[in-house]
């Protein structure tokens, strides 16, 4: 059964991922997890500051919570940031520019697992969006099966904006909650969805006026399951996201051999540069310091 190989392959790489997650601990936890003891319900914040840029200690510390929620029997999860302006600023830009190969080939590896995990979570998955998701952070809420997003924020796939292309399988998950031809036309122009647009469009569910406002819809979201049985829901889920999955789970080597060879390009590691650069000068001039 696709469940159990899923989450056996994730076992099976827990050990080497606990141990890259205790070799490189920060401080702080990169990820906030509360059970809340009347619901069931888990949250998991994101807390990367400043902006959640996905690397691989907090792709592993996601991982590693949602193999906890999935232990404990929350009821549901809802995916937030500690963050008051980003939800997720997607992958962190310095493990794609200029990367150590081998870190690279680990980070894409996580990079694919984080999605596994939470597209193929037993639990009903919200995503509480209460700042901007550009990229790998538009993914991680379309990984969730619901979405409420707070106004004035952005999220979208972006990728043609910084010179790359999405992988298939992130493109499959954009696919999943938008008709073809929007998703084709909003993956083609590198789109930064608002949020009344994001709502317009279905790549959002709701609106909330506050994060607490969007949490509550979220968990109104997941207690809609409360009359079916968990592991049917859970299959049901699963039967249905399977064909996507087995795309990647199918060629993972295929799919990180395409990345390598396309994220190391001259070409898009100079375009890359160049946006990365232009960004940092962005929040230079912000603070002041040109
Ligand atoms: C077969 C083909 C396969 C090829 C594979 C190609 C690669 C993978 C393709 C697809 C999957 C996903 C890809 C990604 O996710 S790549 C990352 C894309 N992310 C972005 O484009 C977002 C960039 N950031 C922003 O737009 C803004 O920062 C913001 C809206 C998120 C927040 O704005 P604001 O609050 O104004 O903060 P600042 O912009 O001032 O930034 C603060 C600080 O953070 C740094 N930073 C921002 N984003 C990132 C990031 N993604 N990685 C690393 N660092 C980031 C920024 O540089 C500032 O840092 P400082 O200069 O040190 O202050």
């Amino acid at each position: 059964m696709l469940r159990s190989k899923i989450l056996n392959r994730i076992r099976l790489l827990k050990p080497v991922i606990d141990r890259r997650c205790m070799s490189s601990a920060s401080k702080t936890p990169l990820t906030l997890l509360e059970v809340d003891d009347k619901s069931g319900i888990a949250t998991l914040s994101l807390n990367r500051p400043p902006v959640n840029s996905l690397n691989i200690d907090l792709m592993n510390s996601i991982i590693e919570s949602i193999t906890e929620i999935e232990g404990n029997k929350s009821r549901g999860l809802i995916l937030t940031s500690a963050n008051d302006r980003v939800f997720c600023a997607g992958l962190d830009l310095n493990e794609l520019h200029k990367p150590n190969q081998e870190r690279l080939k680990e980070f894409w590896a996580v990079f694919q697992d984080v999605w596994l995990a939470l597209h193929l979570c037993s639990v009903p998955t919200a995503a509480a969006i209460n700042g901007h998701a550009p990229a790998g952070g538009c993914l991680l809420a379309t990984a969730c099966e619901y979405r409420v997003m707070l106004p004035q924020m952005t999220i979208g796939l972006n990728e043609t904006q910084f010179g790359y292309m999405a992988p298939k399988w992130v493109m499959l998950s954009y696919l999943s909650v938008l008709p073809r031809r929007l998703a084709e036309r909003a993956l083609t122009q590198g789109k930064l969805f608002t949020t009344a647009e994001a709502l317009d469009v279905g790549l959002v569910d709701e609106i909330a006026a506050s994060k607490e406002e969007a949490l509550a819809k979220c968990s109104t979201f997941i207690d809609s399951f409360s009359k079916a049985n968990p592991l049917a829901r859970s299959l049901t889920k699963k039967q249905i996201r399977e064909p996507d999955v087995q795309k990647l789970i199918a060629d993972r080597a295929g799919d990180l051999k395409e990345c390598l060879e396309y994220i190391n390009s001259p070409l898009l590691q100079d375009g890359l540069g160049a946006y990365f650069e232009a960004l940092k000068q962005k929040s230079r001039s912000k603070a002041g310091k040109s």
